[in-house]
């Protein structure tokens, strides 16, 4: 039986400036599930999964017109892949025209959690709000019931503090002071040692980061009586690289000192148990493999750990097409009940479009990024890690599961002073 053909877009962020140009390790991981999903003789049978992929560099306006071209263009297109916040926002809120569905693997902010305004928007990309119940669940363990917060006046991460506020109020942590800059941070930081603040979450690109991080060096916010919490996904030596380059005024051994013991959180993009075999019948370390493999024949030189953009995300990426493969696989099933394929579906036809939205939100399957499944928002439901620097280097601290409320801990946590910093200022009355 000659092959049909299913047709999908990929926006893919790739030679951009600014934002993420994750698309650069995200686009061959997608490649490389499409191949495997057409190679199973037990999915889509009798048709082939096509990605007709472009370029946004993250820009929402190029995304757009990208988005144009995919629809306007035969073969029609049932579905759009996209990456970035701003480019995901933008196809979202249009894709709805088109009854199309969009899965956006690279899209962390939390603003995308409104099926209002993206009723068609699912996500393999977990939102920055994941981080919340992780922090709250270890300011609980650890008695911290008053902290301070210091923000980068950025969208996502304004929108990400919103949903903290919301998760103290709920849970009684007392917010001593909400901090915000720019992009200098001088002042901010000035004023957290003016409010006596302790135990601060910061939220911020990784050079604001640096800014911050000198600047609490030079105010002496850090050491055995502070406790800083950090986004993990900096890249690992972020607070000693880059220093001269962007005009930091501190040594990287005055910036190593500031950063002693911090704790980090972050959504666990690659599956974590790396000998499970997950739905493609390769482990993570197996996905690991062949990524690189694509990788150094798009000329990548892996083993000089010279790592392109979104190589943190590939996973993401790569269990979006499963997801996509798997949903209509299941919608095929449904409308051959009534004799139709997905080769009907239209622009304009509600009916398959709301078949496949059914099957892609009751979507649950392990992927190499973990278990693949999404809220009634289309948010990716995902483990968060926690980590801690100390010795330079950061060690794994522990897993949290916030569906199940289960923090995995292991007790490898250490603290400058040798115990756990309070939240405020002890006064020991002298008997
Ligand atoms: C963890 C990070 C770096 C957050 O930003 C995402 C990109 C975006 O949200 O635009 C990609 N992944």
């Amino acid at each position: 039986k000659r092959d049909d053909d299913l047709h999908i877009g990929g926006i893919f962020p790739m030679e951009g400036e600014g934002g993420w140009q994750g698309g650069q390790a995200c686009m061959p991981a997608a490649e490389l599930a499409l191949a495997d999903v057409n190679a199973r003789s037990d999915l889509l049978s009798g048709f082939k999964l096509l990605l007709h992929s472009n370029d946004s560099k993250c820009e929402p306006g190029l995304g757009a017109s990208v988005m144009y071209n995919l629809l306007y263009n035969p073969p029609q297109k049932l579905l759009l892949l996209a990456g970035c916040s701003t480019v995901c926002t933008t196809v979202a809120e249009a894709a709805k025209m088109w009854n199309l569905m969009v899965l956006c693997y690279g899209a962390s902010s939390p603003a995308l959690s409104d099926r209002a305004r993206f009723p068609t928007l699912f996500r393999t990309h977990p939102s920055a709000t994941v981080h919340n119940p992780t922090r709250i669940k270890l300011m609980q363990k650890f008695g911290w019931s008053r902290i301070a917060i210091l923000q980068q006046a950025e969208e996502v991460f304004i929108s990400t503090v919103e949903d903290l506020e919301a998760h103290c109020k709920k849970t009684g942590i007392e917010i001593v002071t909400r901090q915000s800059f720019l992009s200098d941070p001088s002042d901010a930081v000035r004023n957290l040692r003016r409010q006596d603040a302790r135990v601060i979450v910061g939220l911020f690109y990784v050079v604001a980061a640096r800014r911050v991080l000198c600047e609490v060096y030079k105010h002496k916010l850090y050491g055995k009586s502070y406790v800083w919490f950090f986004i993990g996904w900096y890249e690992d030596n972020w607070f000693e690289t880059n220093l001269e380059r962007e005009g930091i005024e501190c040594t990287a051994e005055e910036m190593r000192e500031a950063a002693e013991g911090h704790l980090t959180t972050e959504a666990l993009m690659w599956n974590q148990n790396s000998n499970q075999t997950t739905i493609s019948g390769m482990t993570s370390e197996d996905f690991r493999f062949r990524l690189n493999e694509a990788l150094r024949e798009a000329g990548y030189d892996i083993d000089r750990e010279k790592f392109p953009e979104g190589y943190q995300e590939a996973p993401l990426a790569y269990d979006a097409v499963w997801a996509v493969a798997l949903a209509f696989n299941k919608t095929m099933e449904k409308l051959q009940k009534s004799g139709l394929s997905l080769k009907n579906f239209t622009y304009t036809n509600k009916k398959i479009a709301d078949d496949i939205y059914e099957a892609i939100n009751s979507t649950s399957f392990l992927g190499v990024s973990g278990l693949v499944a999404f809220s009634s928002q289309g948010d990716r439901i995902a483990l968060t890690q926690i980590e801690q620097l100390y010795d330079n280097h950061y060690v794994k601290l522990g897993y949290y599961d916030t569906q199940a409320d289960n923090l995995t801990w292991l007790e490898r946590e250490r603290w400058v002073g040798g115990k756990v910093p309070p939240d405020r200022t002890v006064v020991v009355n002298e008997l």
